[in-house]
C-alpha cells in the first residue's frame, strides 16, 4: 500500500522544525511528512492526504497555495505546553512572579491554563502579549519560543520552545488518515515513553541538585568563620557548624528557626537586621573578640553575616607569612626586567653591572618600593653565583624570635618545637649562592653580632649547635632607612655597616624620575593583560602628577587596581583610586629625615587632632577602649581644654579625612594606616 503523506504548515520556521520533528517521531515511521512555513515562503500548490495547520492564523495565507482537493482535508492542530523544558520552569524559586508571553491573548491564556493543568502552580503567571495596555515590571517572562515579543524590562527570558502538537490532534490524524485502529496502541506507547524521558531527567537534575547542595555544605563547613544568612524578618536560611562553637551555645542554628529565638545579644540583633549593608562590628564573647561584617543580597532579600575570630585571623596570617619569608626563592630577574629609560635609573643599572661582577657585598639603598630586591636579583643573574642559590630574608616581616634560627639553623633539641634532626639556616641554604637580606635596619644588636662575625669568619655556628660551618655566600643588604643616622643614634652597628657596605648602590625613588612613569604603566599594563588595554593620556598626565612615596610598588598597586575596576579595555580618568588609596609620606621622610608641613596641619587645631590620634594610637596598642568621655578627661590632664562635642567634631572630622574609623558597638574607635602613619610620623620628626 502507498504510504500516506501529510503537510504540516506553521507560520514560523522554528514553530515548523519543532512540529516536524515531533510528528516524525510519533508517526513519521507509517507516514510521510512535508512541511512549510510562512515566513518561509511556500513556492508550490500543496496536496496531500491531510494538511495540518500550527494555528488557525495560518489559515488565510495558507489557502492560495492549498489544491483543490486538498481543501477539505484540512485541520488545524491543538496545541500544548512543550513539556522537554518544563523543568526549566521548576528551577524558578516558588511564588515568583513571571511573565508569560506569548504573540496573542487567546494563546497566552491558553498556555497559563495549560501550565497549571500540569501542576506547574508555584509560580505566578501574569499574562503579556504584544498591545497589553499595563503590565507589572517583572525581571522574568517565560515564552513559547516568542521571546523577541517580552517587554524590554525582563532581564531574564525563560524560552521553553514552541508549543507541541497535543495528544488528541495526534489521535485525530491519525483518524482522519484511517490508521488509528492499528497505532493507537503504539502512540500512546511513544507519548508514556517521552514522559518517562521528562521524569528521569527531572529526577537528573534533582540528584544534581542534592550533588551540589552537598558541596556547598562542606565549603559552608570548611570555612574558618561562622557563616549566617537570614532573612529581613530573621528567620534563617542558612547556617554553618561554625556558629555554635562561636557563640558558644547548645542551640543548634536551624534552618527555618528565628534567630531572636537563638541571638539574646540585643545589639547583635540590631546590627544584623537594621544596620546598612557592608556594616561591620567587633562582639566580644567571653572575652573573645569576633569580627563580624554583614551583606545584605536585595534581589534575594537575604542578610548575609560573616563571623571571624580576630585573633585566630591574625595568627593565621602570620603563620602565612612566615612560610612565605622563608621560602627560598631563585633569582627571578635580569637587568633586562629592570623597566625605565631615565639617566638616573639607566645610570644604577649601569653601576650595578659593573659591581655584580666582584665577589664583594653589597648594600642597596631607596625608600621601599624602588626596586632593591629587582636589583638584587638582577645583579645576583649576572654574577658568577648566578648557576647557585638565590635566597632572601625581609627583616621587617620576620619576627623577632625567628630571625636567629632563620638565618643560621638550629640543631635538634635546641629549643621546645625544634624538627627532629636540627634545620638549615638561611647562609647555609644559599651556599654557593647569594643572600638577600632585605629591611637590613631592623635587627636587632645581637642580630647585628652574629651577622658582623659570619660576615667576618665566612662561617657559622647552628643555633644550639657546637660545630663550625663554613659558608661560602654573597650578602647583598638592602635597606629603606637611613643607617647613617641609626648609626649616630646607637641603634645600628658601624662596623657592621661597613662590611654590608663594601660596595653600594642608591636607587632613586620614582617621583625624582618622573619620565619613567609612562613606560612603567605600559609594562604592568602588559604584564597583566595581554590583550588590547588602552589607558587614556589623561589618565598617563594624572599619575605622572603623583609623589609615588609607595614608588614602583605602589604604581603597580595603582595599576593593578584600574585594571579590575575599569570597564571594556580602556582604562579611564574615573577608574583613578581616590585620594586615600594612596601612600602618604612616612617613609620618604622616614628615609631623608626632613620635616614638611602635612595635611593634618592644614586642617586646623592640629595639635588637638594630633593628641586625639595619638591617644587613640596608644589606646589601640593596648587593646583598650576610649571613649569620648575618657579623651576629654586625658585632655584636660594634658592641659588641652576640649569638651566631649568638640572631641566629637575632631573626630568627625579625623574620620572624614581617613584617619580613623568609628564603628558601632564594642568595637569603638580604630585608626587606620593612614592614622597610625601619621602617629608614627610625628614621632620620627620629635
Ligand atoms: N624598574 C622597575 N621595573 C619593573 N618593575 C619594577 C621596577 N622597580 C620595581 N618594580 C616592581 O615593583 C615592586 C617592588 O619592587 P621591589 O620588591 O624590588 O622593591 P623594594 O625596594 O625591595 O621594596 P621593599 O623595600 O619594600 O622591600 C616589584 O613588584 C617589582 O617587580
Amino acid at each position: 500500500m502507498l504510504m500516506k503523506e501529510i503537510t504540516l504548515i506553521a507560520g514560523t520556521e522554528e514553530t515548523r522544525k519543532t512540529l516536524l520533528e515531533q510528528l516524525r517521531s510519533y508517526i513519521g515511521e507509517y507516514i510521510r511528512i512535508k512541511s512549510y512555513a510562512i515566513d518561509e515562503g511556500i513556492e508550490e500548490i500543496i496536496k496531500s492526504d491531510l494538511i495540518i495547520l500550527s494555528s488557525d492564523l495560518v489559515y488565510p495565507e495558507a489557502l492560495p497555495y492549498l489544491h483543490e482537493d486538498s481543501k477539505q482535508r484540512v485541520m488545524t492542530a491543538r496545541r500544548t505546553i512543550n513539556y522537554h523544558y518544563i523543568d526549566k520552569l521548576l528551577f524558578i524559586p516558588p511564588g515568583s512572579e513571571v511573565l508569560f508571553v506569548n504573540d496573542v491573548a487567546e494563546t497566552v491564556f491558553d498556555s497559563i491554563g495549560k501550565l497549571k493543568e500540569l501542576g506547574i502552580n508555584h509560580l505566578k503567571f501574569i499574562p503579556y502579549y504584544p498591545g497589553i495596555k499595563s503590565v507589572k515590571p517583572v525581571k522574568i517572562a517565560v515564552t513559547p519560543g516568542e521571546g523577541d515579543k517580552a517587554p524590554e524590562f525582563v532581564e531574564e527570558i525563560i524560552d521553553i520552545g514552541p508549543r507541541l502538537i497535543d495528544m488528541t490532534s495526534m489521535t485525530e490524524i491519525l483518524k482522519r488518515l484511517d490508521m488509528l485502529e492499528g497505532k493507537a496502541h503504539e502512540l500512546s506507547q511513544k507519548y508514556l515513553a517521552k514522559i518517562i524521558q521528562l521524569g528521569q531527567r527531572l529526577v537528573e537534575a534533582t540528584q544534581e541538585t542534592n550533588r551540589f547542595n552537598k558541596n556547598l555544605k562542606t565549603v559552608l563547613e570548611g570555612v574558618n568563620d561562622g557563616l549566617l544568612s537570614v532573612d529581613t524578618y530573621g528567620e534563617i536560611k542558612v547556617a554553618n557548624g561554625n556558629l555554635e562553637k562561636i557563640f558558644q551555645t547548645a542551640m543548634p542554628f536551624t534552618m527555618g528557626k528565628n534567630i531572636r529565638q537563638i541571638i539574646k545579644n540585643k545589639e547583635l540583633l540590631h546590627f544584623l537586621l537594621n544596620d546598612p549593608d557592608g556594616a561591620n562590628m567587633i562582639l566580644s564573647i567571653d572575652n573573645v573578640e569576633i569580627l563580624v561584617k554583614k551583606f545584605y543580597i536585595k534581589e534575594e532579600n537575604l542578610i548575609v553575616a560573616t563571623f571571624k575570630n580576630i585573633k585566630e585571623a591574625l595568627e593565621i596570617e602570620r603563620q602565612l607569612r612566615r612560610e612565605l619569608i622563608k621560602r627560598g626563592h631563585i633569582g627571578k630577574y635580569t637587568f633586562e626586567d629592570i623597566v625605565g629609560s631615565s639617566e638616573s635609573i639607566k645610570n644604577k643599572k649601569r653601576i650595578a653591572a659593573k659591581l655584580a661582577s666582584s665577589e664583594l657585598n653589597i648594600l642597596i639603598e631607596g625608600e621601599s618600593g624602588t626596586g632593591k630586591e629587582l636589583f638584587a636579583s638582577a645583579i645576583h643573574n649576572c654574577s658568577v653565583r648566578r648557576g647557585g642559590p638565590f635566597l632572601g630574608v625581609n627583616f621587617s616581616a620576620l619576627p623577632e624570635d625567628l630571625v636567629e634560627s632563620e638565618l643560621f639553623g638550629y640543631e635538634e633539641g635546641a629549643f621546645t618545637g625544634a624538627r627532629k634532626g636540627g634545620k638549615k639556616g638561611l647562609f647555609e641554604q644559599a651556599n654557593g649562592g647569594t643572600l638577600f637580606l632585605d629591611e637590613i635596619g631592623d635587627i636587632s644588636p645581637k642580630i647585628q653580632a652574629r651577622l658582623l662575625r659570619v660576615l667576618q669568619e665566612k662561617e657559622i655556628m647552628r643555633v644550639g649547635g657546637t660545630e663550625i660551618i663554613p659558608v661560602d655566600v654573597r650578602v647583598i643588604a638592602a635597606t629603606n632607612k637611613n643607617l647613617m643616622e641609626m648609626i649616630e643614634t646607637g641603634k645600628f652597628r658601624q662596623d657592621l655597616y661597613h662590611r654590608l657596605k663594601v660596595l653600594y648602590v642608591q636607587l632613586p625613588p620614582l617621583r625624582e624620575r618622573k619620565e619613567d612613569i609612562r613606560e612603567l604603566v605600559n609594562y604592568f599594563i602588559q604584564q597583566n593583560e595581554p590583550r588590547s588595554m588602552r589607558i587614556e593620556e589623561e589618565v598617563i598626565q594624572r599619575l605622572m602628577h603623583y609623589n609615588w612615596y609607595g614608588n614602583v610598588r605602589e604604581l603597580k598597586n595603582t595599576l593593578e587596581y584600574m585594571l579590575a575596576v575599569c570597564e571594556g579595555d580602556v582604562i579611564r580618568i574615573h577608574d583613578i583610586p581616590e585620594k586615600s588609596f594612596f601612600q602618604v609620606k612616612l617613609t620618604a621622610e622616614s628615609f631623608q629625615g626632613y620635616k614638611e608641613t602635612n595635611e593634618l596641619e592644614e586642617l586646623g587645631n592640629s595639635s588637638e587632632l594630633y593628641f586625639i590620634l595619638r591617644q587613640l594610637y596608644t589606646a589601640g596598642s593596648q587593646n583598650i577602649l576610649l571613649g569620648r568621655k575618657q579623651l576629654a578627661e586625658l585632655a584636660k590632664a594634658e592641659g588641652y581644654t576640649l569638651t566631649e562635642p568638640q572631641i566629637r567634631q575632631r573626630m568627625n572630622l579625623l574620620e572624614e579625612h581617613g584617619y580613623l574609623i568609628k564603628s558601632k558597638g564594642r568595637a569603638g574607635t580604630r585608626l587606620t594606616r593612614k592614622g597610625k602613619q601619621m602617629v608614627e610620623q610625628e614621632r620620627l620628626n620629635g
